[in-house]
């Protein structure tokens, strides 16, 4: 579905990453894990067309694309959300600027605030509710795009440890119910464990994949198995040597 090849990016004479290639397949969660700094939010300014890439190819279902601007949804670590508008107001700015119907629109959001646990909160303003229900309408919005692809910068890192556990499930949601294929940037091991279907370790800058892990078993039950827990011990273990190696 995306693909990048040989992609570069330089600040100040630096090389974020060179020659970096990775690729996305549909309907798959797809994690990239790496140190701070290393490089990963770049890659996805490259991606959503943020910044220009010094070199390298963007690829969409096989076509070669300038960024992804207006094929991927992101959601990013802050919600995002507009103060001054309510949750559902907030959840229809896509189908505004997309001139969707906005009759369908708020109905198919109406059943979105159900589905994720919104439902009464919907003329409520973003600062009326806790961090958890911003997230889990700036989830509403993500998926009011109707993008096949959905970019997730670290989406739940600003979240206490319950809310956050709540939330991997609705991004499991993303992948099983709405058919979403998922490219996710996290700093947190057990997230990417539980979450990945194809986990990528980063090295420090400049960024390049260390390994790519092809994870099975079902999701939510295989975090405390013990192939899991011996997995999560090398990849702290790779990345660790990677950042003692690395240019920190
Ligand atoms: N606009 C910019 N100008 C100069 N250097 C930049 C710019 N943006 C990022 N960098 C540098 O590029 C490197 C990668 O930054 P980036 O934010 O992509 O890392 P990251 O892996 O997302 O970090 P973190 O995990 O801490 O969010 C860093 O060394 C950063 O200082």
């Amino acid at each position: 579905m995306l693909s990048v090849s040989g992609l570069s990016k330089v600040f100040d004479q630096q090389p974020v990453f060179s020659g970096f290639d990775l690729t996305v397949t549909r309907n798959r969660f797809a994690v990239l894990i790496g140190p701070s700094g290393c490089g990963k939010s770049t890659l996805f300014d490259v991606l959503t067309g943020v910044t220009a890439p010094d070199e390298g190819r963007i690829l969409w279902q096989e076509s070669e694309v300038a960024h992804l601007g207006d094929l991927a949804a992101y959601m990013h670590q802050k919600d995002l959300l507009l103060p001054w508008f309510s949750l559902l107001e907030n959840s229809l700015l896509p189908s505004r600027t997309g001139r969707e119907d906005l009759k369908q629109a708020r109905s198919r959001a109406m059943q979105l605030f159900s589905r994720l646990g919104l439902s009464g909160y919907e003329k409520y303003l973003p600062y009326q509710v806790s961090g958890g229900m911003r997230q889990r309408c700036a989830l509403v919005r993500t998926l009011m795009f109707n993008r096949d692809l959905v970019l997730l910068d670290e989406p739940l890192s600003a979240l206490d440890a319950i809310t956050r556990k709540r939330l991997q499930s609705l991004l499991l949601l993303l992948q099983s119910e709405f058919d979403r294929t998922l490219l996710m940037i996290t700093h947190d091991v057990d997230e990417a464990l539980l979450l990945a279907d194809d986990l990528y370790l980063l090295s420090a800058k400049p960024m390049r994949i260390i390994e790519k892990i092809v994870l099975h078993g079902d999701k939510p039950g295989r975090l405390n198995t013990p192939q899991l827990l011996a997995m999560k011990d090398m990849i702290m273990k790779r990345l660790g040597e990677d950042i003692d190696h690395g240019s920190f």
